[in-house]
């Protein structure tokens, strides 16, 4: 016998779990067809919400591979939407034409966003946040415009406002609701979260309903029912969802909300499934992948012919996906008259627990700012687990054991994938797995939102003791397996010196690397080999190497150098002499103490800079940047010491240096500190006949104060320790890691035990003073380097004309 046709309709996450679930089961029964109506092969929806927030890529989402498909013999037809299904004759139809037979089929159609039919939702610049699509159209309209309105402060919302605030947007959230994500949270916890929220720059409008967008083509605002109204550049809609049932509700299939199945996923019409999203089972359709991978075992079953009890339904559970923010829910959410409830708040670390308990049965649980035990709480309701047993392992973790160590077998580590503690141990014990990528593999766990990663490393350690190598597994990028660590220590022990060597030695996937490993990779090698190092300009950034910073009108924006921001006469006259011969739009102070001459055209860069005869401000390079400077002991009646004095050594010594990230600096001459040192990379405040330095402070999105690295008497200690704390920051941290997010890493006492060491700082020093020995100010080399000025700027000037 031939081998049965099965065609899946919905590329999505569902659909596919379910097909691998066949695939394990039964790898050969099947000849399988898929269709999908989006362009690309299966992706993580899930983690569009990392991409929009700028922790991963598009490129780095992908669940199956295009060879995925191929090794498993599966016809992908990507872009291609089923538009009938002929019941009677078991064949379906493409918008392209193509007539395909079945003897099984699945519909896995996913959900629509729900647009509210509002005035003006048909304008430009209104989205929904679903797919790949609508993320990059965000992205693009957060380089051109500065305000964005979400409508739906549920999960998708606030994932989606944060991801808008760190593309440097403006954000308002509009709220039917008096609380954020009423569907999943309890008040106390909603308003929590609200706060939270604040801290980190949205803005929240509760209680308000939308009644026009505003706008002639494009949206520029909202109107709501009280009469209020804000501007708006972007709307994002993110109101819930609406189960995607049109295909089947056509072509005959019993729809309700959702396609009507029953226990094995069986719609009304005999060898018809339907799965995920699509699907109401029991009167329910989820919005989860959990749920719909317990969905797609049930299907998988059933199709291979296996004995089993088929579906029940399942227990949600929901996190939000916010860094900074850890909120959590499962099951029953508000009190009853037959519930009663375990609730901790603790208002000095900021967390708040609660547990609901009916008929001595745990029953939901909602937790914020701590929210570790959330799947142990998932699995106990999912287990029907007396409350004792939970109030016995709490106290066991008081003892001081890990709270993986204190789980039973049974209890989940992954709840979007149901992977259990025993299952993990089992698949680590049996197949050696050593890293969360592995056990990722082998069994799925952390696979979908991410949110597990930890516990599955914790488990991991447990596990394993010694043998674990936590960090080192985390490869730079998809091209290639090896970690930062790794590749450093390759090229140092291989001698590598060019980027593409260190692909093809250390048989990198891609044969190009990828726009992540290309600019880390020039910095490793620039960073181990300083002197022989030939600086490979395009593997940088685009602003790195113009030697300028794009702006959203495609002009550039100058920022000379101005040591400690400090000026003279004679440079404000050259750059007000600039200003005008090169029409500059805006003429404007940074918050570092520059002058930024904004809307440069591309093709006078170089004119521009030579006019100026100034040093550049590396404004745009990863790389030491401003050191700001109060005015100090010379002026200022407070001052302890000479603050720009100090600031202008400090700048005069560090310009230029390559680091992973930016690096900002601020001086104050005393703990008034108006240079704002608690929020800078390096903030040094005197005092007096001291000097303290704080490092890894951050004044941007991910605010964070900076720490006490050390106190010292002379203005040479100063630059001593930066150079030894710069230095090793350069040496240690991952590309595009900044000193706040490395020091959060490493911890302080680990960064001044090394800088507190005379013999580390002063190697650290000396290798230091090797990389900036190398050192050649980018404008005038830039200007004098005829192959370069030609490369950048004719070309440029070429397509500026034919525009
Ligand atoms: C930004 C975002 C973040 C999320 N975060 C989480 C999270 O943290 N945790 C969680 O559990 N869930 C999360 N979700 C929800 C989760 O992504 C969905 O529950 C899941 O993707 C649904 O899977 P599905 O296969 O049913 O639908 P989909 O993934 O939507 O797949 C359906 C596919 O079918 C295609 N299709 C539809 N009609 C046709 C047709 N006629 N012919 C061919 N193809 C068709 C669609 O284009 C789509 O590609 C998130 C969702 C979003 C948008
Ligand atoms: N971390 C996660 O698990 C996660 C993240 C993103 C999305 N998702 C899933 O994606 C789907 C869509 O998410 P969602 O947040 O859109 O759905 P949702 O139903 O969870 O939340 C929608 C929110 O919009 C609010 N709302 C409704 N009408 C409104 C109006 N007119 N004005 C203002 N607010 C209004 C509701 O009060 C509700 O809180 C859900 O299934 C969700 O579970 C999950
Ligand atoms: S930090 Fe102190 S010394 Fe410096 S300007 Fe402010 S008040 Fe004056
Ligand atoms: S809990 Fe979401 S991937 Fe594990």
């Amino acid at each position: 016998m031939g081998k049965q046709k099965l065609i899946l309709i919905g590329n999505g996450m569902a659909g596919v779990r379910a097909i691998e679930e066949i695939l394990k089961l039964l790898p050969d029964q099947f000849d399988i067809t898929v269709f999908g109506k989006e362009p690309y092969p299966n992706y993580n929806r899930i983690q569009l919400s990392k991409v929009l927030q700028g922790d991963t890529e598009i490129s780095d989402i992908t669940i199956n591979e295009w060879e995925w498909y191929e090794e498993n013999n599966i016809r992908l037809y990507p872009g291609e939407t089923v538009t009938t299904i002929n019941k009677k004759e078991k064949f379906v139809e493409t918008d392209k034409g193509r007539k395909e037979e079945y003897d099984y089929l699945i519909i896995a159609t996913g959900s629509n966003p729900f647009m509210i039919p509002l005035p003006g939702v048909d304008k430009e610049g209104v989205t929904a946040f679903r797919d790949i699509k609508d993320c990059e159209k965000m992205i693009e309209y957060s380089n051109k415009y500065k305000r964005a309105a979400v409508i739906g402060g549920g999960l998708l919302g606030l994932e989606a406002a944060r991801g808008l605030l760190n593309l440097g947007m403006e954000v308002d959230v509009i709220h039917i609701s008096d609380y954020l994500m009423e569907r999943q949270l309890d008040k106390a916890a909603g308003k929590l979260l609200q706060k939270e929220l604040e801290a980190q720059g949205m803005k929240f409008l509760l209680e308000k309903e939308t009644v026009e967008i505003t706008g002639k083509n494009r949206v520029t605002g909202l109107k709501f029912k009280d009469g209020g109204k804000i501007p708006a550049d972007l709307v994002v809609m993110a109101v819930g969802i609406k189960p995607n049932v049109q295909l089947a509700a056509d072509n005959g299939i019993e729809v309700n909300r959702g396609i009507v199945v029953n226990d094995y996923m069986e719609t009304s019409e005999a060898n018809i499934f339907a799965v995920g999203e699509c699907a109401e089972h029991d009167q329910m359709v989820y919005g989860l992948v959990a749920p719909l991978y317990e969905q797609g075992q049930a299907l998988a079953k059933r199709i291979c012919g296996m004995n089993h009890q088929g579906y029940k339904g399942s227990v949600l559970s929901t996190q939000l996906k916010v860094s900074g923010v850890d909120v959590f829910s499962t099951g029953q959410i508000n009190e009853t008259n037959v519930t009663k409830s375990i609730k901790v708040f603790d208002e000095w670390r900021g967390t708040y627990k609660k547990i609901l308990v009916e008929d001595e049965k745990i029953t939901g649980a909602v937790l914020f700012g701590d929210t570790q035990e959330g799947n142990r709480l998932l699995s106990l309701i999912k287990q029907k687990a007396n409350i004792e047993e939970y109030l016995e392992s709490e106290s066991s973790e008081d003892s001081g054991e890990s709270l993986v160590a204190s789980m039973s077998d049974e209890e989940l580590i992954c709840g979007c994938n149901g992977v259990t503690k025993g299952t993990i141990v089992e698949a680590i014990n049996a197949k050696g797995l050593s890293t969360v990528d592995e056990v990722k593999g082998a069994t799925n766990a952390s696979r979908s939102c991410g949110t597990c990663k930890s516990l599955v490393s914790d488990l991991l350690e447990h596990t394993l003791g010694d043998a674990f190598e936590a960090d080192q597994k985390e490869s730079i990028c998809t091209c290639t397996e090896l970690s930062r660590d790794e590749v450093i220590a390759e090229i140092k022990e291989k001698g590598l010196t060019h980027t593409r060597e260190v692909m093809h030695v250390l048989e990198w996937k891609t044969e190009e690397g990828c726009s992540k490993c290309k600019p880390a990779l020039n910095y490793y090698l620039g960073m181990v080999n300083p002197t022989e190092y030939e600086d490979e300009k395009e593997s940088r950034f685009v602003n790195e190497r113009m030697h300028a910073n794009i702006q959203n009108n495609g002009t550039y924006s100058v920022v000379p150098r101005m040591y400690g921001g400090v000026t003279n006469s004679d440079d404000l006259r050259k750059i007000a002499d600039v200003a005008d011969k090169y029409e500059v739009g805006m003429i404007k102070l940074t918050g570092g103490q520059r002058i930024d001459l904004l809307g440069v055209k591309k093709e006078d860069l170089p004119s521009v800079w030579k006019d100026l005869d100034m040093p550049s401000g590396h404004a745009y390079a990863k790389s030491v940047r401003t050191v700001k400077t109060c005015v100090g002991a010379n002026f200022c009646r407070f001052g302890t010491q000479d603050s720009v004095g100090m600031g202008i050594q400090i700048e005069k010594k560090f310009e230029g240096l390559n680091t992973p990230h930016k690096v900002k600096m601020g001086v104050s001459a005393c703990p008034r500190n108006c240079a704002e040192g608690g929020v800078k990379d390096v903030g040094v405040i005197g005092l007096d006949g001291t000097w303290e330095i704080h490092v890894g402070g951050n004044g941007g999105t991910e605010l964070r104060q900076a720490e006490l690295l050390t106190k010292v008497k002379t203005e040479e200690e100063v630059l001593e320790y930066i150079g030894a704390y710069l230095q090793y920051y350069r040496e240690n941290a991952k590309y595009l890691e900044r000193t706040s997010a490395w020091v959060e890493r490493v911890g302080i006492a680990h960064v001044q035990e090394v800088v507190e060491d005379q013999f580390l700082r002063n190697e650290l020093n000396e290798r230091l003073d090797e990389a900036l020995s190398v050192y050649k100010e980018p404008w005038n080399e830039t200007n004098n380097d005829e192959t370069v000025l030609k490369d950048l700027f004719e070309k440029v000037h070429a397509t500026a004309i034919s525009k």
